[in-house]
């Protein structure tokens, strides 16, 4: 293999090798402070661990990020694989590791802490590992909670996060000022997009002034918007929960006459939850996702199809994603642009938006008697602790994050690729973001289970598709994807 792109800054470590093959590698801390000594991994002496076969992660081990590929086509983009080295770079006694959480809560937050917290105890025999309070203000304005195995030992069972997190307040100098004066060596930082820039900025300016410090990034996002990576933790606790408001959606709207069950669940700039949750119940009619414009009036739009559906099932369950339609609320609210301290757009309430439409079209317009419930369930499903599938999913993430900072790794974001644990360098996995593809055949499953029209304008149907009539003129173009599924 042959290196072939710049270490110094950001910017890409690319390594080439045969048929195509690439490696998106992290940053190492001996790319900026040559001679490092390294020690023997003291887990070839943990009994749990030195039964293992090939415990350690070889040198050249990577994973692929793409592994559906074509005869003859090239290897294509590879991630250093996670776990433990044969060598670290720390020796136990001498690391001094924080933690913090940022950004919005998330299912699963207090299980990665506190297996962060003992996988350095257990596995590396560390002892010192502090909280930061309140996310990344925190480091610059708190006192950091001293944390151990016995202090973390019951906290997967609670939701939330016991450090506390934040959005805005990221100062970069102020934090690594923090970083340095204490002698903290290693940060793990717990967070969506908006954190995995901040730790990229933290990483940089810890570089820049040649700190012995490794930054990992553990990529939090109950939306499930972070590129790269397969899911992300807490996703599928999200999907789960979501299933309780559902059914009381259906419960409620099939108990009433002309009932409308309308359920509102997280998803800022990804319908993912929506999608998913959607897939899962199959007592949803209507799934509306950021990434799918929809619209009220016409043959084609929801009015129409809601008024088809009851007539043809006397109930009708819709499931909205806060971040769908909100062109049209904006629009019809005459609302600017707001945002929260870390600059994401603050939504409007798309729920009781569409609520009051449908009220006010049935009702007022229509003269159509309709009942409507109205069920948002976003907080409650973000505040619970993640489920057992969830839990090991972050103790997994946790451990690889722990082994990647004590083999001298810096730098990177841990993540699942295809199922392998990888290290994945931050610029990667913030430069854009994961969305649902509506001509991916996901999308089309949605549409074909919900049989919802697809929102696309006549003009764009007739184009992919002939329109489909039904017998009172409702034009069920469920046409959106590229491929049908039967
Ligand atoms: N571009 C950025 N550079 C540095 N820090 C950022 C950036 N974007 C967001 N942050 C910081 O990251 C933290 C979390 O960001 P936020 O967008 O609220 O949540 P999330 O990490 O879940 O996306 C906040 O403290 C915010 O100030
Ligand atoms: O009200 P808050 O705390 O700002 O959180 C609301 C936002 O948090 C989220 O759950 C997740 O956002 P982050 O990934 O940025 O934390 C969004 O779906 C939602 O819009
Ligand atoms: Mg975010």
């Amino acid at each position: 293999m042959e290196e072939a792109a710049s270490v110094s800054g950001l910017e890409p470590k690319i390594i080439h090798g045969d048929d195509g093959y690439l490696l998106e590698d992290v940053p190492h801390l001996t790319d900026y402070i040559p001679h490092l000594p390294s020690y023997p991994n003291p887990l070839k002496d943990n009994p749990a661990y030195s039964v293992v076969e090939q415990y350690f992660v070889d040198y050249d081990d990577t994973v692929a990020q793409k592994v559906v590929v074509h005869k003859g086509g090239p290897r294509g983009m590879h991630f250093r694989r996670a776990g433990p080295r044969q060598r670290v770079y720390y020796e136990s006694d001498e690391v001094y590791a924080c933690i913090v959480t940022c950004g919005g809560l998330c299912p699963g937050l207090n299980t990665v802490i506190r297996e962060i917290v003992c996988g350095l105890q257990y596995m590396y025999d560390v002892k010192k590992v502090e909280g930061i309070q309140g996310g990344y203000r925190g480091f610059y304005s708190k006192n950091t909670i001293p944390l151990t195995a016995k202090v973390v030992n019951d906290i997967h069972k609670r939701g939330g996060t016991i450090l506390g997190t934040s959005r805005g307040g990221h100062e970069t100098k102020r934090i690594v000022d923090c970083i340095q004066d204490r002698g903290i060596n290693q940060v793990y930082i717990i967070g969506g997009d908006g954190s995995q820039k901040g730790a990229a900025a933290i990483f940089q300016e810890i570089k820049c002034r040649g700190l012995r410090v490794a930054v990992a990034g553990i990529p939090k996002t109950i939306d499930n918007d972070i590129p790269v990576i397969d899911k992300s933790f807490g996703f599928d606790t999200a999907v789960e929960e979501s299933q309780r408001a559902i059914n009381a959606a259906h419960v409620e709207a099939t108990s009433f006459e002309n009932c409308i069950g309308l359920v509102k669940l997280m998803g800022r700039y990804s319908g993912f939850i929506a999608m998913y949750a959607t897939l899962a119940s199959r007592d949803v009619d209507c799934c509306l996702i950021p990434e799918s414009p929809f619209y009220l009036e016409g043959e084609s739009g929801l009015f129409k199809y809601i008024e088809h559906r009851l007539k043809e099932n006397g109930h009708m369950v819709i499931v909205v994603a806060e971040g769908a339609g909100q062109e049209l609320v904006s629009e019809s609210l005459h609302s600017s642009d707001h945002k929260d301290a870390s600059g994401n757009k603050l939504l409007l309430d798309v729920g009781l938006w569409i609520s009051q439409r449908i009220k006010d079209h049935f009702l007022k317009e229509r003269k159509m008697a309709i009942n409507l419930k109205y069920i948002d369930p976003t907080y409650m499903i973000r505040a619970i602790p993640s489920n057992a599938s969830d839990n090991v999913y972050c103790t997994l993430l946790a451990q690889s994050a722990v082994h990647g900072a004590m083999a001298g790794y810096t730098g990177f974001t841990v993540a699942q690729v295809n199922g392998r644990h990888a290290y994945i360098p931050f610029h990667k996995i913030t430069e854009t973001q994961n969305k649902v593809v509506i001509t991916d055949r996901m999308w089309a499953r949605v549409l074909s289970s919900t049989n919802q029209p697809s929102f696309l304008k006549a003009k764009d149907t007739d184009e992919i598709h002939p329109t489909q009539f039904s017998e009172d003129g409702y034009t069920g173009d469920n046409v959106m994807a590229t491929e049908r599924i039967c």
